[in-house]
C-alpha cells in the first residue's frame, strides 16, 4: 500500500500541495482526478521521489520512501510522467530495452529479452519496434513510453497522463490492458486522467483533488455524481449509470 501522511509542498513560496493524506489500496487502477493545476503530477512526483518531499511522510509497503535505496526503489514502482521528449534518434525496442535497467545495468540477458518481447507484444508495438522515436505519431510515442514503464515489471506503477495523443480505440485498448494486466499480475497501478468517463469506466479507486487537497475517494459508484462534478470541476453534467458505471454526458 501507498500511505501519504500530511504532505504538504511549496515551490517558490506557493503552496501546491496541502496536507494531503491518502491510502492508495493494493492491486487495481486507482485513477487520479481534478482540475488543471490541483496538485495530480506534483504528488506522483512525491511518491516516485523525482522532488523532495518537505513536510509529511509517504510509506511504500510499509517502507518509508525515504529509507529506500535507488536500486529497491527502481524495482519496487515505476514512473511515467506527463512531459516526454522526443527528439532522441532511440528505436522503440530500445526505449522499451531502457526500462529493463534496474535489472540489466545495461546487459540485457535472456530474461530481459523474453520480458521485452512480451511486452512490445502486449502493447502491439511489435510492428514499428525498428522506428525511431522522432518518427512515430503522438499516440505510438505515448504507447512506446508506457510500454517502457511498464516493463520495468514493478509492483506500482505511476502513469501521468498516459491516454495524451491517444484516439479512443487506443485511449479504450491502453485502459482494458492496463486493467487486466493489474489484476493479473496483481500490481498497483495509479494513473491520472483528465477524461473523468475513462477514470469512471475502467477504475477500481478514483481520487480526486483540488486545489492541492485531496477532496474524495472511494469507488466510480461512490464518487461520480453531479455533485461531485459540480464541486470539483465547477461543471454541472448530467450522470447517468451505465454498465453498472457512472457515464458523464458531456
Ligand atoms: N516547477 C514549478 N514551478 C512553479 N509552479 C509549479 C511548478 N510545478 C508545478 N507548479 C504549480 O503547481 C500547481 C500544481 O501543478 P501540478 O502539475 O501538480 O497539477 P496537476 O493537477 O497535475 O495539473 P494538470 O492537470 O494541469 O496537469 C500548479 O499551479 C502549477 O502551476
Amino acid at each position: 500500500m501507498i500511505r501519504i501522511r500530511n504532505v504538504s509542498h511549496q515551490i517558490a513560496g506557493q503552496s501546491i500541495l496541502q496536507g494531503v493524506d491518502l491510502d492508495i489500496p493494493d492491486g487495481g487502477l486507482t485513477a487520479l482526478v481534478g482540475p488543471n493545476g490541483a496538485g495530480k503530477s506534483t504528488l506522483l512526483s512525491l511518491v516516485a521521489r523525482l522532488q523532495s518531499l518537505q513536510t509529511g511522510k509517504i510509506e511504500i509497503n510499509s517502507q518509508d520512501l525515504q529509507q529506500i535505496s535507488h536500486g529497491d526503489l527502481a524495482q519496487l514502482l515505476a514512473i511515467l510522467p506527463q512531459v516526454l521528449t522526443s527528439t532522441h534518434r532511440i528505436s522503440v525496442e530500445d526505449l522499451v530495452g531502457f526500462g529493463r535497467y534496474p535489472y540489466s545495468r545495461g546487459r540485457l540477458g535472456p530474461k530481459d529479452r523474453a520480458v521485452i518481447a512480451e511486452v512490445l507484444e502486449s502493447f502491439e508495438l511489435q510492428e514499428i519496434k525498428h522506428r525511431f522515436l522522432d518518427t512515430l505519431s503522438g499516440g505510438q510515442r505515448q504507447r512506446a513510453y508506457t510500454a517502457m514503464a511498464w516493463v520495468q515489471d514493478t509492483e506500482y506503477l505511476l502513469l501521468d497522463e498516459p491516454l495524451n495523443n491517444l484516439d479512443i480505440a487506443a485511449s479504450r485498448s491502453l485502459m482494458s490492458r492496463l486493467k487486466s494486466l493489474a489484476a493479473r499480475q496483481r500490481r498497483t497501478i495509479v494513473i491520472v486522467l483528465h477524461d473523468i468517463n475513462y477514470a469512471a469506466g475502467y477504475a477500481d479507486h478514483i481520487v480526486a483533488m483540488k486545489a492541492g487537497r485531496v477532496v474524495t475517494a472511494g469507488p466510480p459508484q461512490e464518487v461520480v455524481s453531479e455533485a461531485f462534478l459540480h464541486s470539483v470541476f465547477d461543471t454541472d453534467a448530467r450522470v447517468i449509470m451505465a454498465n453498472e458505471r457512472p457515464l458523464v454526458i458531456v
